[in-house]
């Protein structure tokens, strides 16, 4: 009779326990420390999204070819991830399956000091172009919020400012959009978004970027190293740095204007890099491109499960090489001296 109190009263205790703590994680996750100038809460809380490729009944579309689609380029990594390029896929197939899913898709932009200048022609291309038909939310960060342009978004689409600080140092600037972008999944979209990208502003879109680039976790072929022998691609070579790839290492060169994929990876990786940038600072060394030299770092050990091509990260100065059926992403030509705060 005594023993059965005894338990009663410890199975109480431990609940009551359970409830207290529950409610205290609750609370610190949802004060965020982001200044949101400008919130639409429709896209509310998501269930955990299902991964299975359901496809609807009926739908017509061509057969699948036996031979590969194309010739001129690879199109798998060693990996076996797909490496996308116009002509590799068919997009009534692929949306017949992602536009039933009703995905969420966040993009987040950084746009301080001068770089609010490309802003207007980033949103207003984006929105003819990017995951048109799918429920987008944009979030800009940015030191400028009065000057972000007015731009009309589609049926699905919103946006949000967020209050940021700027830097006097570029580099600065780049590298901390890792533990923005940490921060901003932990303590909003890891319950919001699906799947989340993070896009440099000093560009425009020019041709489709759709759900077929949508994955567990994506890396974007860097236009500039395309086929450059992999001890010649700019890694970190400082064995002092956590970034560092020694010469015989590597698959390709990844740019660090694209990031993307679903919510959890990107907040893994996220987290990974702020932690080895940290890292490096506390050492006092700045990897030779910044976050991009440990974005490439991660993605060595950390494969991508499908890479996009530089369809999706081209360069306006560059002239279009023959493999480039279509640019649907590309930077823009900018005066380096007069945008940035700093040399
Ligand atoms: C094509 C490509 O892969 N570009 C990468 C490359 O140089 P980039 O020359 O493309 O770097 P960048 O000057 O465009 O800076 C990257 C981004 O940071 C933001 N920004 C930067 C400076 C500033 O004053 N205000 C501001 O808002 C803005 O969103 C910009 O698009 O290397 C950088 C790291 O060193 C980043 O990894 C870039 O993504
Ligand atoms: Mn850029």
């Amino acid at each position: 009779m005594r023993h059965n109190f005894y338990l009663l009263f410890a199975i109480f205790a431990i609940a009551l326990l359970g409830i207290v703590s529950f409610r205290f994680t609750f609370t610190w996750l949802s004060s965020g420390e982001n200044d949101v100038l400008e919130s639409n809460p429709s896209v509310g809380k998501k269930q955990k999204m299902n991964t299975d490729l359901r496809f609807p009944e009926g739908l017509k579309y061509n057969q699948p070819g036996v031979t590969n689609s194309r010739s001129d380029v690879a199109t798998l990594t060693p990996w076996l991830a797909p490496i996308v390029w116009e002509g590799t896929f068919d997009l009534s197939v692929i949306d017949a399956i992602y536009l039933q899913k009703n995905v969420t898709i966040a993009a987040t932009v950084f746009v301080l000091g001068k770089y609010v200048r490309f802003l207007k022609d980033f949103l207003e291309s984006a929105e003819q172009n990017f995951m048109v038909g799918y429920r987008v939310h944009y979030f800009l960060f940015t030191d400028r919020p009065d000057e972000v342009p007015i731009v009309t978004l589609g049926a699905g689409h919103q946006l949000t400012k967020i209050k940021t600080a700027s830097s006097n140092r570029w580099q600065e600037i780049t590298l901390r959009r890792m533990e923005m972008i940490e921060k901003l999944i932990e303590q909003q979209l890891i319950n919001e978004a699906d799947y989340i990208f993070s896009l440099d502003v000093d560009t425009k879109f020019y041709g489709h970027w759709g759900a077929e680039t949508l994955a567990d976790i994506i890396a974007v072929l860097h236009p500039g190293y395309f086929g450059t022998p992999r001890p010649q691609f700019p890694y970190e070579r400082r064995p002092e740095s956590v970034a560092f790839i020694p010469p015989e290492e590597g698959d390709y060169y990844y740019g660090g204007a694209v990031i993307g994929g679903r919510t959890d990876n990107v907040l893994k990786l996220t987290k990974t890099c702020r932690i080895q940038l940290d890292i490096d600072r506390a050492n006092k060394i700045e990897a030779a491109w910044q976050e991009e030299s440990h974005l490439n770092k991660y993605f060595l050990y950390n494969k991508p499960t499908k890479v996009l091509s530089p369809e999706y990260l081209w360069q306006d100065f560059k002239p279009k090489t023959s493999n480039m059926k279509v640019i649907r992403f590309s930077q823009v030509i900018k005066n380096y001296a007069e945008v940035r705060p700093n040399p």
